[in-house]
């Protein structure tokens, strides 16, 4: 049976030029991704790479790929990462992984930022099948959970809990996470902004008009989506 992830994974390596830098985010079609770059060691060892994820870094540097860490990367000519689901104007939902912070961070520096991933990452429009994540400062979390339910009344606000231990998740930067279920998904223009001006809240998962192309693979093949 054919495995998609791997199959857009594939299509990615065929943009990617010999002396670039290039970001990777988390999942499993990254994976696949730096897999099969390390196949091909010409090209693996000309890269400078990077990841918004720890457990990508992990296997960057298993495999032996020049990585430096995204505090010494200005610019990025791509950063390839998946998501949960991303409609026509590539607006996409990042909210699964909790690192969406370094993620948005990674895909502002680069020239093009493409989304991989299955056919079914792609829908017509973002829907409350998924919630909308946000990174906060431990010290704000009553005040950004008051402030979201004055905002979009009815919605249910998740803080995410350790499994780990008693107690909050921990982002990798220190702060709380928690999700934001929409009954109705609002309009991506204005949830970007209007999220992102909350006094305490360092990063939400809508990226809103930031990715220039989307490599997926579905029944049909491989597909290159751009903006509309
Ligand atoms: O952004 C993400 C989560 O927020 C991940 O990149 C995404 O979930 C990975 O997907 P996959 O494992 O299907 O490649």
């Amino acid at each position: 049976m054919t495995d998609h992830k791997q199959e857009a994974a594939k299509a990615a390596v065929s943009i990617i030029n010999a002396g670039q830098t290039i970001g990777l985010g988390g999942g499993k079609t990254i994976a696949y991704l730096a897999e099969l770059l390390a196949e091909n060691p010409q090209l693996m060892q000309s890269l400078t790479v990077t990841s918004s994820s720890f457990e990508t870094s992990v296997l960057l540097h298993a495999q032996g790929f020049r990585l430096v860490a995204p505090s010494f990367i200005s610019r990025l000519d791509i950063y390839f990462d998946g998501c949960d689901v991303f409609d026509g104007a590539l607006n996409a939902l990042k909210s699964g992984g909790g690192i969406h912070t370094m993620e948005k961070l990674l895909a502002s520096a680069a020239d093009r930022f493409v989304l991989l991933g299955d056919a079914g990452k792609f829908q017509a429009a973002l829907n409350p099948a998924f919630p909308l994540a946000i990174e906060f400062l431990p010290q704000a979390l009553t005040i950004v959970k008051r402030r979201i339910g004055e905002l979009f009344p009815g919605t249910r606000f998740v803080q995410r809990m350790s499994s780990e231990k008693n107690g909050a998740l921990i982002s990798d930067n220190g702060n709380m996470l928690a999700d934001i279920h929409f009954d109705t998904f609002p309009a991506p223009d204005q949830l970007n902004i209007q999220v992102k001006m909350i006094p305490g809240i360092v990063e939400h998962s809508l990226f809103y008009g930031m990715a220039h192309q989307a490599i997926i693979s579905g029944a049909d093949g491989v597909r290159h989506i751009y903006p509309v």
